[in-house]
């Protein structure tokens, strides 16, 4: 299926390139659209679609926002024009990208289109206090197959109507095709139910008096696209049945035909100005995966007031087309008033104020607009906090606002521009070393007065945006890329999923360190390196990370980093202690690939609003110790009391038990996890309970493998599968061997499982034959397996000398403990003893093989003794074999030949007649005689020339 996907991908893609290669000229340019595509594959429109925004995310296609949305090649464009779009890859129109193919347009002014979409373009926040949320709604309205339910809270005029218009013209976007969006605020009929409903769910004719024909509801207008109910709270008991019954199921019945069944395809939207605590919203929540509160005014943070403010201005001079000049004081009122009604009150009263305004010009006559005090609605108390009135300062440099009506520039190029490092750990190291340069304050006390001030000037500003204004890529080609995986390395290290606008500060500060570094400054390198501020909470792991940037960048960064690193990760603890959940449950998602566990999680994450999924990727060249000892690491970071354990394939179903045991802990291990399973775990485990009682059953109901590993009751239980080519009796030979050889004593909580080969070739066939609370440890066969991360030993391994070392190894005793050294010499004597006899049975066919091989190891030990020979299993294995098979040979056919006795002794004398001695038993009780010829052999093999 997988393969069968990424062949139509490619298929796609060379289209796509063959298609863009025949472009003439850059004014006749041209794209291809999804419908042409999917008309020469012969496939799906909606398939075509999915596959291009594929190729957009991998960076190979670039994409016009017209309608019918176009797409090109980004490789063939960049050839043909010898240009490079970097990360600009959407286009509003045919007519910019042409422009930015004839140079006229660049990259670093397109920029702001990528930042802000269009379709969020009216939204002040977007960037900012409401970013992460938009994303969480961006991938909810984008989730296949039919998008999550989303539902949002908020104060009213907070947004909530706005931000559902957006999703839904992203949404269009997205798929270059047009949807209903269509609106409907449940209070409006709130005084007649029946109407309320039949509104909603259409009619049948006579169903009622007046109903004089069939009357479709509002939920079949928004069929294939959105449907937006406000004030959701308001919905009547009849209309929620209804509506959850649509949910659930997916269809409704229109008023009166209970026996008709329709179905439609709506995504909805719900808004509610109600706690979500509510009765009613409580089991409504249940239903709707993605749950949303908007921030009211109060609660944004001040750039954005101003930015709001600004934003509404800029509205009404287009409209009435004036410039608007705005007095500080009113500024400061407009940012720092009390706002029931939020953005929309905000709104409407700079509307007002401007109407007023406007009328004062005409009496007046003057050409711009002037917004002073006096136009000010009555005062009210505002809520003015002594930080956001020196930032509104700092903004706007304390003076009046200049709004032209023909430049409606970026709301944030009316704030004051910045200096050019731009990063306030360094701004502010910087100037304290100047001041305390000439000071005599004793270097401790620097130390400690330090310490405090950039821990509070941390807090302050840590979350303040900053403009990189010099290219990022003029720093480093593959800046991002390092920035992700330095975020990746902090995340596995700590277990601290890192929040965004954090990633955003950490990008922010390397930058602006790697800048810094390029600047000689000689008294900074000198205080740098005296300024240690003391041994920090995280000193080792900051300096781990220290390390890893250092190595990333390729420089030698200054130890104060170890100092910024050290705030960033208490910063980051509190991040995620937010999120934690009281009951000290932990979830971490473990999956093979680079970055899959890490983005499954992050997913989640910003899905659920939560930080509650931990990560650990298992890439290829990770060994499976490697990554459990990540896991372990996080666990104990965490203090986790509890663990659901979310694993993809292979070996990492183990985890379960081998930390259950470590940590004594309960775990819950989920296996075969993707993206959907994990979403529906997620959704179970936030919204419901963490309860393993409650989630077993769940869990497994709905196709999720899951088991409980008990701590305490850890069976420590392990199988080795032994398989063979040539069929299930030799396997079964193989078995009774090593259970001959490795004895209760060791076997005791291994159970050895003898399959088909062709039942090991998949894991999935694999753990139908093991119970939950087994480890595979191993599997003996003769071909290796496509089975990821189980030790496999091949069978002429298990026959070599290393065979019962490696097999010890995988039953758990370790080489280093002299105890177990000493088992494994014996049940190497075992083994060979064991095998010799296999083989001696094919040979010995009139003697008792088991007898003779007693009496013939029984010779070999002797010989080793007064020989002063150590023991070797391999030597022990060929003495056996061919003494054994010489006694029969003698037995049967007492021959010998003049040459056999011509053979001298000479360099050998004591030796030789110790070997003659030492067979002396045999040749009596056979009734055979060994030849100086075989004494010489014999000894020859003894020591091995
Ligand atoms: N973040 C924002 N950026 C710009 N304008 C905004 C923002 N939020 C709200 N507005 C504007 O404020 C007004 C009120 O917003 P909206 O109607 O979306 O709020 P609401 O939460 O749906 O309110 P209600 O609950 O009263 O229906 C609208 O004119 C909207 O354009």
């Amino acid at each position: 299926m997988r393969w069968a996907n990424m062949q139509r991908l490619e298929k796609v893609s060379n289209i796509l390139a063959a298609r863009t290669k025949k472009q003439e000229t850059v004014e006749k340019l041209k794209g291809v659209t999804a419908q042409e595509i999917s008309e020469l594959l012969s496939l799906a429109r909606n398939t075509v679609s999915e596959d291009l925004n594929k190729l957009l995310t991998e960076k190979e296609a670039i994409k016009v926002k017209s309608r019918p949305v176009l797409f090109f090649s980004k490789q063939e464009l960049e050839k043909i024009y010898s240009c490079s779009f970097k990360d600009q890859l959407s286009f509003k129109t045919l007519e910019t990208l042409v422009s930015f193919l004839k140079g006229q347009v660049s990259v670093d002014t397109l920029h702001g289109e990528t930042s802000k979409p269009e379709e969020f373009s009216e939204i002040i926040g977007y960037t900012g206090s409401l970013k992460d949320s938009i994303e969480k709604l961006k991938a909810a309205v984008l989730y296949p197959p039919n998008g999550l339910n989303i539902l949002l809270g908020g104060e009213s005029g907070v947004g909530k109507t706005l931000l559902a218009e957006s999703l839904h013209r992203y949404y269009e976007s997205f798929t270059g095709e047009e949807s209903p969006f269509i609106y409907f605020n449940c209070s409006e009929y709130f005084n007649n139910p029946e109407l309320l409903t039949t509104h909603l769910f259409g009619y049948k004719k006579g169903s009622f008096t007046g109903a004089v024909e069939d009357k479709p509801g509002l939920v079949e207008y928004a069929d294939q696209g959105f449907l937006f109910l406000d004030e959701v709270h308001r919905l009547p008991s009849e209309g929620q049945e209804k509506l959850f019954t649509l949910l659930d199921k997916g269809y409704f019945s229109r008023m009166g035909e209970a026996d008709v069944k329709r179905t439609v395809n709506v995504r909805f939207m719900f808004a509610t100005t109600e706690d979500f605590s509510q009765t009613f919203l409580k089991t409504f929540l249940r239903r709707i995966p993605v749950t949303l509160l908007l921030p009211s005014v109060k609660e944004r943070p001040i750039q954005e007031k101003i930015e709001l403010v600004i934003k509404f201005f800029q509205n009404e001079s287009r409209k009435i087309k004036k410039d608007i000049t705005i007095q500080y004081p009113v500024i400061e009122q407009l940012v720092f008033k009390k706002y029931t009604g939020n953005v929309g009150e905000m709104k409407s009263e700079i509307q007002f104020i401007c109407a007023q305004g406007y009328l004062k010009q005409i009496e007046k006559q003057s050409a711009a607009l002037m917004i002073d005090q006096s136009l000010l609605l009555n005062e009210e108390p505002l809520e003015k906090d002594a930080k956001d009135q020196i930032a509104l300062k700092e903004l706007l440099d304390g003076k009046s606002l200049k709004i032209k009506s023909d430049n409606q520039s970026a709301v944030s190029h009316y704030f004051t521009a910045r200096d050019k490092i731009n990063d306030a750990f360094y701004d502010f190291l910087l100037k304290e070393f100047s001041n305390l340069k000439n000071s005599n304050i004793p270097q401790k006390e620097v130390a400690s007065i330090l310490q405090k001030k950039i821990d509070q000037l941390f807090d302050m500003r840590l979350f303040e945006p900053m403009n990189k204004t010099q290219s990022i890529r003029n720093i480093d080609e593959n800046f991002e890329q390092k920035i992700e995986e330095l975020t990746v390395y902090i995340s596995e290290l700590t277990g601290f999923t890192i929040q965004k606008n954090l990633i955003e500060v950490l990008s922010n500060h390397v930058y602006s360190t790697l800048l810094f570094m390029e600047i000689p400054n000689d008294d900074f390198y000198l205080y740098s390196s005296q300024l240690m501020l003391g041994r920090l909470e995280n000193y080792d792991i900051s300096k781990k990370i220290v390390e890893k940037v250092s190595t990333l960048f390729s420089v030698e960064l200054p130890k104060t980093e170890i100092t910024y690193f050290g705030l960033l990760l208490r910063k980051l603890k509190q991040a995620d202690s937010q999120y934690q959940r009281n009951d000290e449950c932990g979830v971490i998602v473990v999956a093979h690939g680079s970055t899959t566990a890490t983005s499954m999680a992050e997913y989640s994450n910003v899905l659920f609003s939560s930080n509650l999924l931990k990560a650990v990727n298992m890439p290829i060249h990770q060994t499976v110790e490697e990554t459990l000892e990540k896991v372990k690491n996080i666990i104990k970071i965490n203090k986790y009391k509890r663990l659901i354990l979310l694993v993809d394939i292979g070996s990492l179903v183990y985890f379960g038990n081998l930390i259950s045991e470590e940590f004594g802990i309960d775990v819950l291990l989920v296996k075969n996890i993707n993206l959907l399973s994990l979403l529906e775990v997620s959704r179970e485990v936030i919204y419901e309970s963490t309860d393993f009682n409650y989630l077993l059953p769940v869990l497994n109901e709905k196709g999720h493998l899951s088991s409980v590993c008990k701590k305490g009751h850890f069976f420590d239980s392990k199988v080795l599968i032994v398989s063979c080519m040539t069929g299930l009796g030799t396997a079964l030979k193989i078995e009774k061997l090593i259970i001959d050889v490795f004895q209760e004593e060791v076997l005791q909580n291994i159970r050895i499982l003898t399959l088909d080969n062709s039942e090991i070739q998949d894991i999935e066939r694999i753990h139908q034959h093991i119970r939950a609370d087994e480890k595979l440890v191993g599997i003996v066969g003769t071909f290796q397996t496509e089975v990821p991360d189980i030790p496999f030993i091949p069978l002429e391994e298990l026959f070599s000398e290393k065979g019962v070392e490696r097999l010890l190894l995988l039953f758990g005793y370790g080489m280093s403990d002299k105890k177990n050294r000493t088992m494994k010499d014996q049940i190497a004597k075992r083994y060979v003893h064991g095998l010799s006899l296999k083989a001696i049975v094919n040979h010995i066919t009139v003697l008792n093989p088991q007898r003779l091989s007693i009496e013939v190891s029984q010779i070999y030990d002797d010989l080793c003794r007064q020989l002063n020979l150590s023991s070797d299993e391999k030597i022990m294995l060929r003495f056996l074999i061919h003494t054994c098979c010489t006694v029969e040979r003698l037995v049967i056919n007492n021959e010998y030949s003049t040459s056999d006795y011509n053979v001298s002794y000479k360099d050998i004398p004591n030796e030789a007649s110790v070997i003659k001695m030492a067979f002396r038993p045999l040749e009596v009780s056979y009734n055979v005689q060994f030849s100086p010829l075989e004494i010489k052999y014999i000894y020859e093999l003894l020591y091995g020339s």
